[in-house]
């Protein structure tokens, strides 16, 4: 049987569309030969569109998306935009509309890759950020704005209801790992009211999962084990804010940003869920052909999984870890990285 999967695309600004180019490329790659054939929209968003017409997503761009089974997205975001016109009012905009709670963000150092820790360990976690809420709801103003006496707000918002379906959502992936434990990463001795009510969820919904370990680090400390010794990790979870500082520190750690890949889930599926780097649109290195596209591949891998074409992600995956235990530090432009993984995920074709 045949199966057809309609994916948006938005390529976005800076590194954006170069790095989609190439994870198109090994999805095309990967599925050709196979039953499944992928029906591409591709959505101008971003920073031109926004010049051109004042628009960051409009109801009419979200109500087409939500038609699609699948987003994967490039980056958001360009010095020629007013910061955070963009990054609100289009990549926020899209987690928040499309209820994208659970930002997953899986950090792994290949073998073979080089990394800044003195004793790299074993670097295996996965940080579930809440997708959400937190302080990037927008819930903020700031009043004699220029003036010496401006004072300016941004408040952290965190439900219940928003605080449990993603710690239960973690305590889950934990229970399916392995060494099946969880880490609250907050800092409850000063945001009391937010960090005692992640405190209390966990507690409350860890009674249900025995045999998770659980433990806490406060954010700060976090970053000091996430270089010492990321081992003690195995999944984290945190909030918007706390959540999207440390995966770029966990990207780092291993093997650098060009090689993060992110998931923006709704568990529900009542929505499409969303695949990109963890990256931004790195406006330094546009247009030069030197953006790492590993991170798109590897979001890509990520998006196949969730789509059940689990053979797949896994060849996806698999030709990643293959050209990364090769890599020697030579320089190869974005699409030569790109052809390389696409012929390790081609299809053996039966003798
Ligand atoms: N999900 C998204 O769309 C995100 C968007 N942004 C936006 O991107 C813009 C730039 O933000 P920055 O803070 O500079 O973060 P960034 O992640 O774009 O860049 C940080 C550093 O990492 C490097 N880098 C990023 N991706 C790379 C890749 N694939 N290969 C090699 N090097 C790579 C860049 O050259 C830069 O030195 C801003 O407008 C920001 O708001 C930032 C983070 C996430
Ligand atoms: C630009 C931000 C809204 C997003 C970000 O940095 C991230 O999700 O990692
Ligand atoms: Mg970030």
């Amino acid at each position: 049987m045949t199966r057809t999967i309609r994916l948006a695309v938005v390529a976005g600004d800076g590194i954006g569309p170069e790095v989609v180019a190439e994870g198109l490329k090994v999805l095309d790659t990967v599925l050709a030969g196979s039953d499944v054939t992928v029906e591409r929209t591709e959505f101008d968003l971003g920073a031109q569109r926004w010049h051109r017409t004042g628009e960051t997503l409009t109801d009419e761009d979200l109500a087409a998306i939500r038609e699609h089974d699948a987003i994967l997205l490039g980056a958001i975001g360009d010095p020629s935009v007013p910061s955070g016109v963009l990054e609100r009012g289009l990549l926020l905009k899209l987690r928040f509309a499309l209820d994208h709670y659970v930002n997953l963000r899986p950090a792994r150092l290949y073998p073979g890759v080089p990394t800044p820790l003195a004793t790299p360990g074993d670097v295996d976690f996965v940080v579930v950020r809440e997708g959400t809420e937190g302080p990037y709801v927008g819930n903020g103003g700031a009043i004699r704005v220029g003036t010496p006496h401006e004072v300016a707000n941004e408040v952290s918002v965190n439900t219940a209801f928003g605080v449990e379906r993603v710690v239960r959502d973690a305590f889950a992936r934990a229970q399916a790992r392995p060494r099946k434990k969880l880490t609250l990463v907050h800092k409850h001795n000063v945001l009391v009211h937010a960090g005692h009510l992640w405190r209390r969820t966990v507690e409350a919904v860890g009674a249900e999962y025995p045999d998770v370990t659980v433990d806490y680090a406060h954010v700060d400390a976090a970053t000091i084990y996430l270089v010492t010794d990321p081992t003690r990790f195995d999944v984290i979870v945190t909030d918007n804010l706390f959540g999207d500082i440390i995966t770029d520190l966990a990207a780092a750690i291993s093997g650098g940003i060009g090689l993060a890949a992110s998931g923006n889930i709704n568990p529900e599926r009542t929505t499409p869920s969303m695949f990109e780097p963890v990256h931004g649109s790195a406006p330094d290195i546009a247009g030069q052909g030197k953006a790492d596209p590993t991170a798109t591949v590897l979001s890509v891998a990520l998006l196949l999984e969730h789509l059940g074409l689990t053979d797949e992600a896994r060849r996806v995956s698999d030709a990643v870890a293959a050209d990364i235990a090769e890599r020697d530090g030579t320089p190869r432009s974005t699409s030569a990285v790109g052809d390389a993984l696409a012929a390790r995920a081609a299809a053996r074709v039966p003798a």
